[in-house]
């Protein structure tokens, strides 16, 4: 009996001991402790798990609910499953992590390379090791490789393969999908003005659908635990890549005089630190990921927000002839060539690069992560209301929050309208611009501006500018295209794609004087 009771007893403290400790752990993990500087806490609706599973099922839409949740609330602390994400709102305290050193990306940028490319450890290992200086090196390599001269170049081989794949066209052109055809005219020319002509993309282009296809899978490599389970046709696809990349690495097509200084740079640097081959083809996959994943998206959107307007199109034709110019002579095959200067494109084509701006304030919803280094305190302003942010901790913002927020952009915010970013055109009423700071940000800012926004801005513009004068473009039925509804990207993408099932037929007829033509980039 006694040894009955003892046992009883004793499962009884254990079973009280479990329940307690679950009981604790469960108050622990909803219950985070702030000190009272942080930003407020903004609880989920599902306690623990709430947040995450938002994060997984609503991708960048989570951003937006949770911002109507917090009711106008410029930071709030998001917990997390017993850790925290902090997120700010306003323009002013996305301005002040933009340009904070002490938050920083390089640890996200970090962590995402090594998940989604197959560098070796050993290869990560020496590229985050500050005492090797490669990382800063890298970057370096990167911001000078695409400017001035460099950029001029890169610039000139973009425009000058697509301006080729134009020439092919015949006068007539039936489209069967809108979004595959120009993705693919922009994949070759980016691949080939940063590889050169000889380069596996176009050599092979089923890897361009292998390229998209990862790209569209990139969330399973960075998140999931087993992307070779979750995505395995992924997968493969990124391994084809990677070995087409290791063949042209070990043929030595690097030293080609038609590859750009930008990949040059950083084989160079890689070949200087002892890399094998088989990891600079992963690093050069990265570099190829940053330059081809929001450029073609972003083309593909204001491709269709332009052509869907024809007094657009019409207000656009007269802006941009002017920064072309026939050649007085006649080319041996008997072609005109046409010249395109598109030096200063800023200040001759005003409305080009408006409608450019409107079109990615409306379709960039990517978000921005930083890691908190050492505790920081961010403010609103001068004066104004400070934040502390705990050092280790992940700090969030979101485009999606910002570019279409009507309290930045008036009640008209979800409109496509080029007009907002011409100064003094005054269709915001109130809200005239220019542009209020930390409202529009779809290059980032401060350290980590994307250094690739001169190389994308000017293979958008001078695809579209040569589009304009050469083609008619219509719908297979020759009406006027509409706007495809967009899907919501993943979070490892910022822009989405045309909805399945949308009619992407595009029906493309040369314009009278604009036949037996062949486009030439000027760049001065
Ligand atoms: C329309 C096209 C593009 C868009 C919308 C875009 C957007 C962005 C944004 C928002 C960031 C900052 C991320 C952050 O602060 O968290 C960024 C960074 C970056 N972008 Fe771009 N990008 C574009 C084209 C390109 C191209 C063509 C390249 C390369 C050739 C490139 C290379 C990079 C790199 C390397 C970074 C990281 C910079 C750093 O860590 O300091 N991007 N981009």
């Amino acid at each position: 009996m006694a040894i009955v009771e003892t046992l009883t007893s004793n499962a009884t403290a254990i079973a009280t001991a479990l329940v307690g400790g679950a009981l604790l752990l469960l108050w622990r993990l909803s219950n985070v402790q702030l000190d009272a500087r942080e930003p407020p806490v903004l609880k989920p609706t599902i306690p623990i798990i709430g947040h995450v599973l938002d994060m997984v099922t609503l991708s960048h839409a989570f951003f937006t609910k949770t911002y109507k949740q917090a009711e106008g609330k410029e930071a709030y602390t998001l917990p997390m499953m017993g850790g925290k994400v902090y997120f700010v709102a306003s323009p002013e305290l996305v301005n002040a992590m933009i340009k904070s050193r002490s938050l920083s990306f390089d640890p996200v940028l970090r962590d995402t390379i090594a998940k989604l490319f197959t560098i070796s450890k050993a290869g990560v290992r020496k590229y985050v090791d500050p005492s090797t200086g490669l990382e800063a090196r890298w970057t370096k390599n990167f911001y000078g490789c695409l400017n001035g001269v460099e950029l001029k170049e890169i610039n000139k081989a973009v425009l000058t393969d697509l301006f080729r794949q134009l020439d092919e066209l015949p006068d007539e052109v039936n489209v069967e999908d809108s979004w595959l055809w120009l993705r693919d005219k922009l994949s070759f020319a980016s691949t080939t003005a940063m590889l050169g002509r000889d380069n596996p993309f176009c050599a092979h282009p089923s890897l361009v659908d292998d390229y998209w296809y990862v790209d569209s899978k990139l969330v399973h490599f960075a998140l999931g635990p087993a992307p070779w389970m979750t995505a395995p046709s992924a997968w493969m696809a990124r391994n084809r890549i990677h070995r087409a990349l290791i063949k042209y690495t070990k043929e030595k097509k690097h030293e080609a005089d038609d590859v750009s200084a930008l990949w040059r740079g950083s084989y160079d640097l890689l070949h200087e630190f002892g890399f094998s081959e088989s990891d600079i083809a992963a690093f050069l996959q990265a570099t190829l990921q940053a330059a081809l994943f929001n450029t073609i998206p972003t083309f593909n959107w204001y491709f269709v927000h332009i052509w869907s307007d024809p007094s657009l199109v019409f207000r656009l034709r007269e802006e941009v002839s002017g920064v072309v110019a026939e050649s007085p002579e006649r080319r041996g095959d008997g072609k005109r060539e046409m010249t395109m200067n598109v030096a200063k494109l800023e200040e001759r084509c005003p409305l080009l690069v408006a409608a450019f701006h409107e079109n990615l304030r409306t379709v960039a919803v990517g978000a921005f992560n930083r890691v908190v280094m050492e505790d920081t305190i961010i403010s609103n302003g001068k004066g104004g209301q400070e934040y502390l942010l705990k050092k280790g901790t992940t700090l969030m913002a979101s485009q999606s929050v910002l570019h279409v927020s009507k309290e930045h952009w008036g009640s008209q915010a979800g409109n496509f309208d080029p007009t907002r970013f011409i100064k003094g055109a005054g269709v915001l009423g109130e809200l005239e611009s220019p542009i209020k700071p930390g409202t529009y940000v779809p290059f980032g800012g401060g350290k980590h501006l994307c250094p690739g926004r001169h190389f994308a801005s000017m293979e958008i513009w001078g695809m579209m500018i040569a589009l304009l004068l050469s083609f008619d473009i219509t719908d297979a039925e020759g009406r006027t295209l509409t706007v495809p509804e967009r899907t919501m990207p993943t979070m490892t993408s910022g822009i989405g794609r045309p909805v399945a099932g949308a009619d992407l037929r595009l029906k493309l007829s040369r314009r009278k004087d604009w036949n037996n033509i062949t486009w030439k980039v000027v760049m001065a």
